[in-house]
Order: C-alpha cells, then sequence, then structure tokens
C-alpha cells in the first residue's frame, strides 16, 4: 500500500511562492487500478512525479509498504518496486529497444523475453527489437515502449502519467487496450495512471479527483464518473464524456 501523509509541494516562480499541491493524504491500496484526473493544472503530473521521486515534497511523507520512501531517490525507489512513465518519453540515441529493456530489467533479458514485453504492447517485436531509441520512432511507438519498459521493470506501483497524450487516434486505441488487458490480467501490481480519458477512468478500481492542488473526490468508477461528467468542470477534464 502506498500511503500519501499531507503531501504538499510549493514552487517559487519568478519570487513569488505558490502551493502546488496542498496537504494530500491517500492511501493507494494494492493491486488495483487508480485514474488520478482532475482539470489542467490541477497538481496531478507533480503528484505522480512526487510518488516517483523525480519531486521532493515540501511537506508530508510518503509510506510504501510500511517503509518511509519520502527522502530515497528515484533509483532507490525503482529498486522498492516504483515505476515511472513519463508523458512524454525520453529517447536514447545510440541505445536499442532491445538495450533499454535489458536496462529496465536491470538484468540480461534474454531475447525471447524482451520480444514478449513488446509484443504485450502491440509491437512486433522483430521490427523493434534491434531499433534505435531515437527520433525516428514515432510518439506512439515510443509510449508503448515505455510502458514495456516498466512492465519489465516488474514493479509492484507502476505510474503513468498521460499516456495518451501526443498520440494518434489508432494509436490511442491500441493503447487503451493495452491498459484494458493490464488491468485484466495484471492482479499482482498497483497500476496509477493520470489521465483524462473517459475510457481509462471507465475501467479503473478507483477514481481520484484532484482540482487545485487539493483532493476533491475519491471512489470507485461508476459512483465518481456519473459526478465528473456533470461537475462544471467535466469538459475540461473530460471532453470524450460530453460526446
Ligand atoms: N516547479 C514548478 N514551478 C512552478 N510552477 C510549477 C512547478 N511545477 C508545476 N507547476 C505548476 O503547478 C501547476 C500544476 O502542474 P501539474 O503539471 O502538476 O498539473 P496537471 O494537473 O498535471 O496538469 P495537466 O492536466 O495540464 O497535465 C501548474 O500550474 C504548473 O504550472
Amino acid at each position: 500500500m502506498l500511503k500519501l501523509n499531507n503531501i504538499s509541494f510549493s514552487a517559487v516562480d519568478g519570487g513569488k511562492s505558490s502551493d502546488i499541491i496542498r496537504g494530500i493524504d491517500l492511501e493507494i491500496p494494492d493491486n488495483k487500478f487508480v485514474v488520478i484526473t482532475g482539470p489542467n493544472g490541477g497538481g496531478k503530473s507533480t503528484l505522480a512525479k512526487i510518488i516517483a521521486g523525480i519531486v521532493q515534497p515540501t511537506g508530508g511523507r510518503l509510506i510504501f509498504n510500511d517503509t518511509d520512501i519520502t527522502d530515497m531517490s528515484i533509483t532507490e525507489r525503482a529498486k522498492a518496486g516504483i515505476g515511472f512513465a513519463f508523458q512524454q518519453p525520453v529517447r536514447f540515441k545510440g541505445l536499442t529497444v532491445l538495450d533499454l529493456l535489458r536496462i529496465s530489467a536491470g538484468k540480461n533479458l534474454s531475447v525471447s523475453d524482451a520480444c514478449s514485453y513488446l509484443s504485450e504492447v502491440g509491437l512486433c517485436a522483430k521490427d523493434y527489437i534491434k531499433r534505435e531509441v531515437n527520433a525516428s520512432l514515432s510518439g506512439g511507438e515510443l509510449k508503448r515502449i515505455e510502458i514495456a519498459t516498466v512492465m519489465a521493470r516488474d514493479v509492484k506501483l507502476a505510474v503513468f502519467d498521460e499516456p495518451e497524450a501526443g498520440i494518434d487516434l489508432w494509436s490511442f486505441n491500441n493503447l487503451i487496450r493495452i491498459f484494458e488487458n493490464m488491468r485484466k490480467s495484471d492482479k499482482n501490481r498497483t497500476v496509477v495512471v493520470i489521465s483524462h480519458q473517459e475510457r481509462l477512468l471507465k475501467i479503473a478500481d478507483e477514481i481520484i479527483v484532484l482540482a487545485d492542488g487539493k483532493l476533491v473526490r475519491r471512489g470507485p468508477a461508476d459512483e465518481v464518473l456519473p459526478e465528473i461528467m456533470h461537475s462544471n468542470y467535466a469538459q475540461t477534464i473530460c471532453p470524450k464524456i460530453e460526446e
């Protein structure tokens, strides 16, 4: 279980301090598929980065499986079983997809295991395994490769920041299928997805709504989704719901 105890984050920008995350208390139980949503600028990515250790909170503590991870680095958190997939995946010139999967797994993953991770994310492994992780990969391909690296890491808690960002509709449909499969098959991993997408919100065990740096609602998808649809920020956070 991941516990956030009174987590806050303030940043100084242009000499002015602003409170971006304001005293969030939250428990994310094991083996659940949780979607964090809310209006733009509400603090979702910041919270995801705080969980992954990319951003250090200015207040509060994070407890993961009874261990205080607040002061742990990204690497230490990765070792503790927390994986993070960026909104904009990073390209690594000179590194092949196989190298990247091996580095992520932290072991000399066999080619066949690497291929099965790529297949899981809908990539034809033989076409990609030797490819360089550079600008020649499309945004959708890069997203899928990054998801495969998180899977290869065998993490206990996987955090995905807006996996749908910047990909076309066709890739989006495939991506949703990956998460639907993850939701069905992944019973030993907690998956936290930051998303505005109705199709991801629908498959969540739990939806958490963040607005203005505060937790404003949490609950099962069938309870929270209809409320989001009828709230005054529905058009901002869930444009597809209105279609
Ligand atoms: N280091 C920082 N310094 C100053 N402002 C910051 C910093 N990090 C985040 N912010 C601001 O905090 C707010 C929350 O940002 P964040 O990226 O967490 O929002 P979000 O809910 O993920 O938004 P979106 O849905 O648009 O991705 C934004 O207004 C952002 O500009």
